[in-house]
């Protein structure tokens, strides 16, 4: 049943951080339409991802634990864009489906939240980090191998309270997403890209429709970021290449300058004992082809287990 009148209708994931984009995307798109945000109706959509609290998603098996629910309600006319965070999109998306466009991307940078120390080096001998994801607990051992890491999920309350409570030493969050829930305040400390790579696609929201939804995607362009376009493409195109199960840690960042795209990428190990660092730069009208190129030199130079293999 595909909505022939009225403002199109977003879907977004429940959870506080999603629905905060989801209205940021919401008050835009009212604006783009000349419609108070109120006018654009926001449908609330449970993933398997969602349901899922015990185990490490990596387990769970699969992409797009995320979005599948929300590709299926786009395919069948439910809903006219989707709201995710960049992050959690698939490298490959269904058939029929195309992301629109980004926001301009928030800070890109992971912060530490602990309770003493104000950088992971200062963590105590043998600190209890909490994480549940596999690209900072690798980076987190890279940089301290002392250190233990424990499967930690949940919304960011409950890790938040995790660390006040002493149940572990430190957690390691996505600033961007800390801003947009106004609790940036509990971060103590920003880490800085060099040293620790954020995920492909952190701090960027992404909008997904039909292909074919020419109308909206063109509305869509009055108000996303081509600049953050560009970069995600070259962070997109080198974490296609290494594809990867989602059990392997892979981190990248891509930069605009001007005319011009720096990108740094890695591939760790999990436990941080091994690596692969790459970097590159060109012109911007060669983002796709930097971020394979990027994404091949790595297989090249991987040893077979890094690769799984
Ligand atoms: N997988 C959860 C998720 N997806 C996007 C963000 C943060 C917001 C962003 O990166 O844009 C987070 C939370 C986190 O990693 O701290």
């Amino acid at each position: 049943m595909i909505a022939t009148t009225g403002a199109p209708v977003i879907g977004t994931r429940g959870s506080p951080l999603a629905l905060a984009q989801a209205r940021q995307v919401q008050a835009l798109l009212g604006g783009a339409l000349g419609c108070p945000a109120e006018a654009v109706a926001l449908s609330v959509i449970k993933t398997t991802g969602d349901m899922i609290q015990d185990r490490a998603l990596s387990e769970a098996g699969g992409k797009g634990l995320f979005t599948k629910e929300l590709d299926s309600a786009l395919l069948d006319g439910r809903i006219a864009l989707a709201v995710h965070s960049a992050k959690d999109l698939p490298t490959v998306l269904p058939d029929g489906l195309v992301i629109a466009g980004y926001l301009a991307r928030e800070d890109v940078r992971d912060v530490l939240i602990s309770r003493g120390a104000r950088s992971i080096a200062e963590l105590p001998r043998g600190a209890v980090v909490g994480s549940a994801s596999l690209r900072r607990q690798a980076q987190v051992r890279r940089l301290r191998p002392d250190v233990s890491v424990t499967l930690l999920r949940g919304n960011v309350g409950t890790r938040l309270a995790k660390v006040e409570s002493g149940e572990i030493d430190a957690t390691l969050l996505a600033l961007a997403g800390l801003r947009r829930l106004g609790l940036a305040d509990k971060a103590t400390a920003v880490l800085d890209t060099e040293d620790f790579l954020p995920a492909i696609g952190q701090g960027a929201i992404a909008i997904v429709t039909r292909a074919d939804d020419l109308a909206l995607r063109e509305t869509l362009m009055r108000f996303t970021d081509p600049g953050t376009g560009v970069a995600l493409e070259a962070e997109r195109a080198f974490l296609r290449v290494l594809d990867g199960s989602c059990r392997t840690p892979i981190a990248g960042l891509a930069r605009v300058e001007g005319t011009g795209l720096s990108f740094r990428g890695m591939l760790l190990a999990p436990d941080g004992s091994d690596w692969v660092a790459v970097e590159r730069s060109g012109p911007i009208a060669e983002a796709l082809g930097l971020g394979e190129d990027a994404g091949r030199e790595v297989v090249a130079r991987a040893r077979p287990a890094l690769l799984g293999k």
